[in-house]
This record gives structure tokens, C-alpha cells and sequence, in this order.
């Protein structure tokens, strides 16, 4: 076992298997691992709240020490926290997350298993990490949801720091960034923002696209990235698809994004995902035969996470009842993952938020009764028509959510968003990208 996050899917998948799915929804998949002391035989989890604690305290403990033991061979005396008792300096550190951690050092170029599907990718990134600045400048990864493109930004990080150690690397994605950004503005702790970035020796950005959009995070993005290029510093991006198709960034932006190198990541064909099947169950100490390894590459063909996930479940199961693993006991698995991977239902919520992040306006303006400014108007306008658009919600309801407009209000600001979007094709650009964004998180 390699981290507490990987051991912690299986722990969880053991406690699925004792308990009722909305138990396990309710108490355990809501809980995060923070930290694994195997000489102090000591496991830190963070749970949401208190009343939370008590209630894992009093019915679920026994089963997480039984998960633990099963998992590990050994028992741990298990410590909760909650976010307010996480210190402060556990928070700054959180807060500074840039500086690559040891919590992705499973994400190296020795457990990436090449195929045809992206060895391509991998090449360049074996060429930068060996040879950073010098090789590809910057680095463009895209590719879909699931296909390693982290694995590889990772693996570059840890390939480097293990050469030179004195580097710094900063790793960061996207969203956090515009985060940061917002948080640093809010306290007037740019100097620092700024100094944190620009001193890196290498620059990691994952999820790159979520940047679009946000005119101040790409300014500064645009500043950091030049800084940082002029200085001849490595920097790698990824992305779910390439820049051209990013539609809310800035041309500039863009521009350099696309001045190097861009290289993709497909699906892997079937060779290499029983490749990575069998390497995913030796790293879990786990028997499958090559007849189970070819049935999971059957039926998983598009998403690599999610033949790691059935590896995951498969070791889970074979710790509680010790049975050899058979066609037919994969099939529960799988049917399992395929159906749990189904994407949550869009939230009225989720919408205003990626809204309100892209036009750079508050939520609470966006739902507001009386806020008329043009450019909040067009915020809302935008967030009505897309929260028509993705959620089952009647106009009634919609209007409802945005300072309890009437129904015919919302009928005829999804007709104008409509005709803005067939007229104005900037506009209509804008709004599907922030579509993609709310769908693909
Ligand atoms: N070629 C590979 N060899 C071994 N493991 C892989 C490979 N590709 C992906 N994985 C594993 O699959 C999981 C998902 O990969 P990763 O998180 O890198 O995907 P991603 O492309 O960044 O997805 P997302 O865009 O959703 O973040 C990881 O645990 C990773 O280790």
C-alpha cells in the first residue's frame, strides 16, 4: 500500500460492504484521511463536524478499527478532527499547497504504464522532467477525465525533486488558484501571493481550463506565467481539452498556452488497460487471473480511474471474505462502479457559483431581488438560462431561486439569453464553456 488516500478507498469500500449504502453515505464517505503514523500506530481523520464525531464515536468506530486492522495487518488508535481543530499551521501549510508533497509520491514515471494511447504524452513529459526548461516550454497535456494526465504532472514534480532536490516546484490547480487569488486580494497579502508563485522552478498547473473566464486570476496567470517563462522556468499545464477549445480564455493567454508543446492523452487500448489492471493488483498485493483481468478490461474501456477503482473494490472484497476472485464476483463490482460514476445532479447552487466566479460578481448579487447593474443582470440572466438548461427545475421553481421571480420572468430571460447567444458568438462560447466547467466537477 503506497498512501493513506489510496488505503483509504479500500477501507472505505470495506466499511460499504458492513453497513447500509445510507449509512455509509451519511458517516463514512464523508470522512477524509489527514494523516498516517505507522510507528505511532496512530490514524488522523477529519470528519465534518461534532455531532458527526460522536455519532462515529458511538456506532461506526468498531468498524473503522475492524477496516483499519483488515487492510493494514495492524491496529491504529484513530483520531478525529474537525476542520475548526485542523492548526493553524496544518491550514497554512494547506494553504501554501503548492510545494509538492509526499502525498503523490505513488504518481511517479514507475508506476505509469506506457501504451499507444499515451505514450506520446508520456514521452514529453519524460523529456521535461529530465531536462526542465530545456526539453518542452511550457508543456500542454489534454485529455478527458480519468486518462493520467495528474499521474504524469505529478510524476514530473517527483521525478525532478528527486534529481534536484533543491528545487522549488509548486503545484496548483486552477480553481485553487483563482481561490488564492481572491483570498490574498481579500486580505491584502498580494506581495505574498505573487512571491509564492513566481519563485517556483517549476510551475505545475492541473485543470487549467478552470481559469478561463476569470479576468482577474488570468491577468495574474498572464503575469506569473511570464515571469516565470522569462526567468527560464519550467511550466507544465494540464487541461480537458486543448487551449483552441478553452473558448473563455484570454487570446494572450492562449497564445502562450499553445507556444510549445501540446500533446493529448486518449483512452487506452485493451493491452495496456490489462496491463494496468495487473499492476494496480500487484501494488495491492492482490491475485487476479487473466481471465478477470481481460473481463474488467472488457467492460472498462474509457476511464482509467475507474479500472483502478475496480481493483480497489475487488481487494476490498477479498479481504472480507478471503475467496478466490471469479468472472462472476467481478460483475458486481463493476455494474457498482459503472452505475456509482454516474455524474451527481447540477445544483442551482453549483451554477451560481460557476457563474458568479466567471463574471466576477457575488452569489448573493446573483440571487438578489433588486440588483439591476448590467453586468449582475447579465450574471443572473446567464445562471437562469443554465440552470433551465441542466436541472430539472420548473420555471416556477427557477424563479424562485433568483429573489422569487415569477415564471413568465424566466421564460422570457431564457428566450433573450437564447437570442443573445445565437446572435453574439463570444457570448455563446462563454456560456457553453461555463457549462462544461458546472458539469465537469
Ligand atoms: N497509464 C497509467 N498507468 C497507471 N496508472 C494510471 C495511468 N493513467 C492513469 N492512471 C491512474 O488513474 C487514476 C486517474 O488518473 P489521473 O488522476 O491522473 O487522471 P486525470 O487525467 O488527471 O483525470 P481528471 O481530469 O479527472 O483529474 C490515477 O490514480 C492514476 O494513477
Amino acid at each position: 500500500m503506497e498512501s493513506f488516500e489510496e488505503a483509504w478507498g479500500i477501507i472505505c469500500s470495506y466499511c460499504k460492504t458492513k453497513i447500509t449504502d445510507v449509512a455509509y453515505n451519511t458517516w463514512i464517505s464523508r470522512i477524509e484521511p489527514i494523516e498516517l503514523d505507522f510507528d505511532k500506530n496512530k490514524a488522523v481523520i477529519l470528519v465534518p463536524n461534532d455531532f458527526h464525531r460522536q455519532t462515529i464515536t458511538r456506532c461506526y468506530l468498531s468498524l473503522l478499527n475492524e477496516a483499519f486492522e483488515a487492510v493494514f495487518g495492524q491496529i491504529f488508535v484513530i483520531e478525529m478532527k474537525i476542520p475548526e481543530e485542523i492548526s493553524v499551521k496544518e491550514e497554512q501549510q494547506a494553504a501554501a499547497n503548492a510545494e509538492i508533497t509526499d502525498i503523490s509520491y505513488e504518481y511517479t514515471f514507475d508506476t505509469f504504464i506506457v501504451g499507444s494511447s499515451n505514450k506520446f504524452a508520456h514521452a514529453a513529459c519524460l523529456a521535461v522532467a529530465t531536462n526542465p526548461a530545456n526539453a518542452y516550454n511550457p508543456l500542454f497535456l489534454y485529455g478527458n477525465s480519468g486518462l493520467g494526465k495528474t499521474h504524469l504532472l505529478y510524476a514530473i514534480g517527483n521525478e525532478i525533486k528527486k534529481n534536484s532536490p533543491e528545487k522549488t516546484i509548486c503545484y496548483i490547480k486552477g480553481d485553487d488558484f483563482t481561490n488564492e487569488l481572491i483570498e490574498s486580494l481579500r486580505m491584502a497579502r498580494m506581495s505574498e501571493f505573487r512571491k509564492k508563485y513566481r519563485q517556483a522552478d517549476i510551475l505545475l498547473v492541473d485543470d487549467v481550463q478552470f481559469i478561463g473566464g476569470k479576468e482577474s486570476t488570468q491577468e495574474e496567470f498572464f503575469h506569473t506565467f511570464n515571469a516565470l517563462y522569462d526567468a527560464h522556468k519550467q511550466i507544465v499545464l494540464t487541461s480537458d481539452r486543448p487551449p483552441k477549445e478553452i473558448k473563455t480564455l484570454d487570446d494572450r493567454l492562449r497564445s502562450r498556452f499553445e507556444s510549445d508543446l501540446i500533446a493529448d492523452v486518449q483512452p487506452p487500448d485493451v493491452e495496456t488497460r490489462i496491463a494496468i489492471i495487473k499492476r494496480k493488483a500487484e501494488l495491492l498485493d492482490l491475485d487476479l487471473s487473466n481471465e478477470v483481468c481481460e473481463y474488467i478490461a472488457s467492460k472498462i474501456k474509457a476511464n482509467i480511474r475507474q479500472l483502478e477503482g475496480t481493483v480497489k473494490k475487488l481487494k476490498a472484497k477479498n479481504l472480507v471474505n478471503q475467496e478466490k476472485i471469479t468472472v462472476s464476483s467481478v460483475q458486481e463490482v463493476i455494474s457498482d462502479i459503472l452505475n456509482n460514476d454516474t455524474p451527481p445532479e447540477v445544483t442551482v447552487e453549483r451554477i451560481i457559483e460557476e457563474v458568479s466566479r466567471t463574471f466576477g460578481v457575488t452569489p448573493e448579487a446573483i440571487r438578489s431581488e433588486n440588483n439591476r447593474s448590467a453586468n449582475i443582470s447579465n450574471a443572473r440572466h446567464i445562471a437562469i438560462y443554465i440552470s433551465r438548461e441542466l436541472t430539472t427545475l420548473s420555471m416556477a421553481n427557477i424563479g424562485e431561486e433568483f429573489g422569487g421571480r415569477h415564471y413568465s420572468t424566466v421564460i422570457y430571460t431564457v428566450k433573450k439569453v437564447k437570442k443573445m447567444m445565437q446572435n453574439d458568438r463570444k457570448i455563446k462560447e462563454i456560456i457553453d464553456d461555463t457549462i462544461k466547467n458546472i458539469r465537469d466537477r
